[in-house]
């Protein structure tokens, strides 16, 4: 077995940004023309309980059916971009660059990751995010996004969902019915979280996620919650969202509010959708949070952090912890951490 896979299930995930033209922003400091969608995780979920987080879940067999071949377009990459090669002396995340046809996968990962955070998506929020079959998307801008209620009558929708959510196979046959395949073009790269050591969910699970960043040219699509795996859902937009955890409404693990902050740098969706095509052809790091236990509370550093580890552990396997008598304000002083309030983990 790969030594890799023993430590992390692979999964990938999606902020989905949707446009909200005319809306009246709520915070007149953060103007923000478009929202993300969060699903917030059951209460008795072996992994983040009532977390809110992005759709995505575990990378299945199916998403990397050889039939998927046969309704992509034959182009290289069934038609997605290629990431520039990685400077010299540095690598491209695993998750990215591991060899699938090495690994007896027909489909290459970064089309196969696509599939799974599409399929995840559609599981959770009833969203499908399709295009017509036969030849890439065209067009660069945000993705128009097909309304799933135009495709099929709702009944026989969530009659499919029922059939996906049982057997992930049945979303290939979906898209056979409709004639679409899964708008992997929609997709960019954005960025790529391993769970950290000491957050292993039940049973030691671990993931090494794949997270991409969808924009749809549309409104917030209509959403619906699986009322199993997930409880609820909510279109905020990422300064909203950052309010709605600093009152505790929500709660959202380390990776999740670090990408809201980044995606605060950006007011506009079709500002962050140039911005991510470009970014994307660069492709992802791993990033690994390390935990610091402090005199009061916990810190997560990440690389490029001054205290981020030289050589982090990644498996767990060395035992390491990281340690410190200092308090949590006075080590951000310190270091000039990225993160300007402390994380409540
Ligand atoms: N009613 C429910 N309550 C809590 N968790 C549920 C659930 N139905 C499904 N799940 C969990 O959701 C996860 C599936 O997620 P995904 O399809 O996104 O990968 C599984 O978790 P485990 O992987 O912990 O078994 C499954 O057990
Ligand atoms: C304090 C708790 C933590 O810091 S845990 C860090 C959790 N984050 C990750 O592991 C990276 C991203 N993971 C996810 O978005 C989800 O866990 C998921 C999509 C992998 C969930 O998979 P599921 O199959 O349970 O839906
Ligand atoms: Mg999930």
């Amino acid at each position: 077995m790969n030594p890799r896979l023993r430590h992390w299930r692979e999964a990938a995930s999606v902020l989905l940004a949707a446009g909200t033209p005319g809306r009246q922003s709520p915070s007149a400091l953060w103007p923000c023309d478009y929202e993300l969608l969060f699903l917030q995780r059951s209460s008795r979920s072996g992994f983040m309980p009532s977390a809110h987080v992005f759709p995505g879940g575990l990378v299945e067999a199916a998403d990397f059916s050889a039939e998927w071949l046969r309704l992509l377009p034959a182009a290289p990459r069934c038609g997605l971009g290629a990431v520039r090669p990685p400077p010299p002396g540095s690598s491209r995340a695993p998750l990215f660059a591991t060899n699938r046809q090495q690994l007896g996968s027909p489909l290459p990962g970064e089309v196969a990751f696509r599939i799974c955070a599409i399929r995840e998506t559609f599981e959770e929020a009833g969203i499908l995010l399709l295009a017509p079959g036969g030849r890439p998307r065209e067009g660069s801008g945000p993705a128009p996004s097909l309304p799933a209620e135009q495709l099929l009558p709702a009944a026989e929708l969530g009659e499919w969902r029922r059939r996906v959510q049982e057997d992930p196979a049945c979303f290939l046959q979906l898209c056979k019915h409709l004639g679409c395949v899964p708008d992997i073009w929609a997709l960019q790269e954005w960025s790529n979280w391993l769970t950290p050591v000491d957050r292993a969910g039940r049973g030691g699970r671990r993931y090494d996620t794949a997270f991409y960043l969808c924009c749809l040219e549309t409104r917030p699509p209509h959403t619906s919650q699986d009322d199993q795996e997930i409880t609820a859902f909510l279109w905020s937009s990422p300064p909203e969202a950052i309010e709605r955890f600093k009152s505790q409404e929500i709660w959202l693990a380390p990776p999740q509010f670090y990408e809201l902050c980044r995606l605060c740098n950006f007011s506009s969706l079709n500002d962050l959708h140039t911005f991510n095509s470009d970014r994307a052809l660069e492709g992802c790091e791993r990033w690994l949070p390390v935990t610091l236990t402090a005199a009061d509370g916990f810190i997560q550093l990440l690389p490029g952090d001054e205290l981020y580890p030289e050589d982090p552990d990644y498996t767990g396997e060395k035992k390491i912890t990281m340690s410190t008598d200092k308090m949590v304000e006075d080590l951000m002083k310190e270091d000039g951490s990225r993160f300007r309030s402390p994380l409540l983990l």
